[in-house]
């Protein structure tokens, strides 16, 4: 599968290096594709080396202003203009994403995701691995949206948040053996 990663590009305490490293083990191991933002920094740096040591494939996509921090000797790199162009070409380059811990970037990739599948605009998975309870005032957030009227759908059908990164991987691979990529969304095309 092509798992496209939204995560932190700052250096991390052990408590979420840790787990992002047995996530990206997890994905080598099994064959997989990262498609990442392609910076060779912080917790992305962490997972693209943990994904590479274990056998997997590497999908960069950078963005112009980053360019000078992308990993080098990724055969697969390509570089957007903007990160809205970057958000859609890592959207268009993977099956499901998969959101660890990180900042305001992490949140501006995840926020999109949610509001492309809340709109019925891509129904690729969406699954937030909530390493020690970091999303926890997000989730909440969520929830009390939901309870209150503000989302058109459930909760349930626009994110799945889990506690181990097998969680999220058996998750994505339900969703897509259920329907096939994107379980049953529109072409790539019509959704990004
Ligand atoms: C000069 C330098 C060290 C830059 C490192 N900074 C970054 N490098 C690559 N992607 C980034 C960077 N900042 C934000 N992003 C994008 O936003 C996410 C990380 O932002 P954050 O650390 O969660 O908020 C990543 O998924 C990535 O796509």
């Amino acid at each position: 599968m092509k798992i496209c990663v939204f995560l932190s590009a700052a250096d991390l305490d052990e408590r979420y290096t840790a787990p992002a490293r047995e996530f990206a083990e997890l994905l080598g191991r099994g064959g997989h594709t990262l498609v990442w933002g392609g910076s060779d920094v912080g917790l992305m740096k962490v997972v693209a080396d943990g994904v590479e040591r274990a056998g997997g494939t590497l999908c960069g996509v950078s963005v112009g202003f980053l360019a000078h921090v992308a990993r080098p000797g990724v055969a697969d790199m390509v570089t957007a203009g903007d990160l809205g162009a970057r958000k859609a070409l890592l959207l268009e380059k993977a099956d499901a994403v998969v959101v660890l811990v990180g900042g305001t970037g992490t949140l501006d990739e995840m926020t999109d995701l949610l509001e492309l599948r809340r709109h019925g605009l891509t129904r690729k998975p969406l699954v937030v691995l909530n390493t020690a309870g970091y999303y926890d005032g997000l989730r909440s957030q969520l929830e009390r949206m939901e309870a209150e009227g503000f989302l058109s759908v459930p909760l349930a059908e626009l994110v799945h948040f889990a506690r181990t990164g097998r969680e999220a991987l058996d998750h994505v691979t339900r969703r897509l053996r259920a329907g096939g990529r994107g379980d049953g969304a529109p072409t790539v095309t019509e959704a990004v």
